[in-house]
């Protein structure tokens, strides 16, 4: 008998149809993201859940006796309580690596429309206001040449600095818990304290996970050791950022400008104040969105999802759970 599987995400039909081979399974087919309570009836008899950042915890996995895998569809995976899936032998899978260059591409688009204005300015156009006069107050700042300072040099922090450095002949600067000696060789990169790279980063660019550690990263002090000039990007998780610490800095010119992908809140409320802020750009956390990374995305998630449930060693487990499926 094929092993039951949930799919509380739906994905594209070729990716459903190697589902299909190896599991017998159950879908969500709602445009919304599935109700709590109904994902919490739907676990009875699941071998394996496919979700995409629900979060897995206690609750839900008392409702789930059967279950041996998560699979998110998505590299972060703080949606995961690791400890309660650690005490019950489930592992959770995650999707490194075939995002890296898309998500990278994003962070790029996000310096560059910071630093020229690109939303500011094409709303200007659009709404008529382009007029025959000194184009100086549509003057934005250079990218090439500047200093990009990355906290969280991983997969996606290299390919961002690959951008950085082989494209727009930018100095990088990096700060990690640990050094990275082939990667300083690569793109002749300095690593440095937090401080040091915020003091001296034109650019400062968020790519670390959310974990206890990094929540709240950014805070006022930080922001307070960035150079007035400087542009702050976020394409990590919004919680990593105290959002009023951040507003704050660029309501009082601390910092120059920001480009965020993602918020505390998601979707973002609309009355969330750096909403209004003209020198920040934002995005509706769309960092791995095209459709070729999601569709690689959702076929690694469906991979890892049936090698579990068949006995196999999924591709990705996550860190922390590695080994604990029996
Ligand atoms: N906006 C979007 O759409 C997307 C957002 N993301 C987010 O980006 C994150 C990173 O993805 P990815 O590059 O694949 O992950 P990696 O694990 O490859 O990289 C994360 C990096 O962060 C560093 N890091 C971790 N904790 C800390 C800390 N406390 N202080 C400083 N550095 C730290 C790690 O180095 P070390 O261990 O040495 O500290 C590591 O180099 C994901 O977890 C996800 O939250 C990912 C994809 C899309
Ligand atoms: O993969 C992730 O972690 C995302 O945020 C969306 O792709």
């Amino acid at each position: 008998m094929k092993p039951y599987v949930y799919l509380a995400k739906p994905v594209p039909e070729e990716v459903e149809n190697y589902i299909a081979e190896h599991c017998s399974y159950d879908k969500w087919e709602g445009s919304e993201p599935i109700p709590r309570s109904e994902l919490l009836q739907k676990l009875g008899q699941a071998e394996g859940l496919l979700i995409t950042g629900e979060k897995i915890d206690d609750e839900l996995l008392d409702h789930a006796p059967n279950l041996k895998v998560v699979s998110n569809i998505s590299v972060g995976y703080n949606n995961f309580d690791t400890d309660a899936m650690k005490r019950r032998n489930i592992i959770g899978t995650n999707t490194p690596d075939v995002l890296n260059e898309t998500v990278a591409d994003l962070a790029l688009a996000l310096m560059l429309s910071a630093a020229r204005r690109v939303p500011e300015l094409d709303k200007l156009v659009k709404d008529g206001k382009w007029e025959k006069k000194s184009d100086e107050p549509l003057f934005g700042v250079d990218v090439h040449g500047k200093t990009l300072g990355i906290i969280g040099m991983g997969r996606i922090g290299e390919a961002i600095g690959r951008r950085a450095k082989f494209g727009f002949n930018m100095d990088i600067l990096y700060h990690n818990r640990h050094r990275k000696m082939e990667t300083e060789k690569e793109l002749d990169a300095s690593y440095v304290s937090q401080e040091e790279l915020l003091q001296k980063s034109d650019f400062v660019l968020l790519m670390v996970p959310f974990t206890e550690e990094t929540k709240h990263l950014m805070g006022r002090e930080q922001f307070a050791q960035m150079k007035k000039s400087a542009i702050f990007i976020n394409t990590s998780r919004g919680q990593t950022v105290d959002e009023g610490a951040l507003t704050e800095a660029l309501q009082n010119g601390k910092i120059l400008a920001a480009g965020l992908d993602v918020f505390d809140q998601e979707p973002v409320s609309p009355d969330n104040p750096l909403l209004e802020l003209p020198n920040v750009v934002t995005l509706p956390h769309i960092g791995s969105a095209t459709y070729q990374t999601r569709f690689d995305m959702a076929m690694l998630a469906v991979e890892n999802l049936v090698a579990a449930v068949t006995g196999k060693e999924p591709a990705s487990v996550v860190g922390e759970l590695k080994g604990v499926l029996k």
